[in-house]
C-alpha cells in the first residue's frame, strides 16, 4: 500500500449527511485530515463525534455525500449523476487501512491477549501465524503488556484491556487510527498510563489520527488541530493552543468550561 505524498488528504468528508430516522446528526459536513496529522474532535454530547468515527469504520451507512480515504471514494461514489454504493470488496480494502480503539475496548473476552492481537493479521491480512506472533510480541512490548501475553482478556483490568486494544489496532498496520474516548471507561489513576502509550505512538509513528477525547491536556500535546462540532457542523477550528486560549474561540471555551468545570 502506498500513501500519496501529493497533498491528497488521508481523510476527506465531502458534504456528508447522516440521519437516524428524522434526526439529522451530520448536515452537509466538510472537513479534511491531511496525511500524518492528528485531529481532535470536541463538541457537546450528541453532536455526532462518534458517528463520524463509526462512518469511517463503515459501522454506519452514509445518508448522503462522500467519504474519501487517500482520495478514494470509500463507501459511495458518483457514477454519472447517480450516487451508488462502492462494492464491498473495494470497501474492505480501504477499511483495512483504518483502525479504531473504542471506549469499551471491544476485545474478544474468551481469547488470550495474543489471540486477540493476531486474529485479524492472520485472517484478514493473511499473515503467517509466526509473523503475526512476532509482530504481536513487539507491540505488546510497546504497550507494556508482554507479561500478560497468555492471559484471557477478561482477566485484565480496564487499563490493561485498553492497552491490548491499542496493540490490536496497531497490528493491522493502519494508516489511520481512530480513537473514541479511549480513557472514558477507565479509573482516573490509570488514564495517564494509557495516554502515555498513545503519546508515544503519536511521537514515534506517522499514523494519521482522528480522536475524540475529553482529555484536553492530551489533546493539546498530540493534536495539530482541534475541530469543535455543534449541530452537525464544524463551528470553530484552530490549533489547540489557539482554540483553548484565544477569546475569539468563544464557543470552544464555553464548552470547555461546561465540561471541565
Ligand atoms: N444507532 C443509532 N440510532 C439512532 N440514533 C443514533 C444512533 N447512533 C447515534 N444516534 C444519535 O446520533 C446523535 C449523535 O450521536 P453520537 O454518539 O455521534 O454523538 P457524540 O457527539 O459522540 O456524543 P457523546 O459525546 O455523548 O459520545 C445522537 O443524537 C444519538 O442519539
Amino acid at each position: 500500500m502506498t500513501t500519496p505524498s501529493d497533498g491528497t488528504p488521508a481523510i476527506e468528508f465531502r458534504d456528508v449527511t447522516k440521519r437516524f430516522g428524522d434526526n439529522t446528526v451530520l448536515d452537509g459536513l466538510n472537513f479534511t485530515v491531511p496525511q500524518g496529522q492528528r485531529i481532535t474532535l470536541i463538541g457537546p454530547s450528541g453532536s455526532g463525534k462518534t458517528t463520524i468515527l463509526r462512518l469511517l469504520m463503515t459501522l454506519e451507512e452514509l445518508s448522503g455525500g462522500l467519504i474519501l480515504i487517500d482520495g478514494d471514494p470509500y463507501t459511495h461514489e458518483y457514477k454519472g449523476d447517480k450516487w451508488v454504493s462502492v462494492p464491498e470488496k473495494r470497501r474492505r480494502v480501504v477499511r483495512n487501512r483504518v483502525g479504531m480503539v473504542f471506549q469499551q475496548f471491544n476485545l474478544f473476552p474468551n481469547m488470550t491477549v495474543l489471540e486477540n492481537i493476531i486474529e485479524s493479521p492472520v485472517h484478514v491480512l493473511r499473515k503467517s501465524k509466526d509473523e503475526a506472533i512476532a509482530d504481536a510480541e513487539r507491540l505488546l512490548e510497546k504497550v507494556g503488556m508482554t507479561d500478560k501475553r497468555d492471559f484471557r482478556t477478561n482477566q485484565l483490568s480496564g487499563g490493561q484491556q485498553q492497552r491490548v486494544a491499542i496493540a490490536r489496532a496497531l497490528a493491522m498496520d493502519p494508516e489511520i487510527l481512530l480513537l473514541d474516548e479511549v480513557t472514558s471507561a477507565l479509573d482516573p489513576e490509570i488514564v495517564a498510563d494509557v495516554l502515555g502509550v498513545l503519546k508515544e505512538i503519536a511521537d514515534t509513528t506517522d499514523i494519521t489520527m482522528l480522536l475524540v477525547t475529553h482529555e484536553m491536556q492530551f489533546a493539546r500535546e498530540v493534536s495539530d488541530r482541534v475541530l469543535m462540532f455543534d449541530q452537525g457542523q464544524i463551528v470553530e477550528e484552530a490549533d489547540p493552543e489557539t482554540m483553548f486560549t484565544n477569546p475569539s474561540h468563544e464557543r470552544t471555551q464555553e464548552f470547555l468550561k461546561a465540561v471541565l468545570g
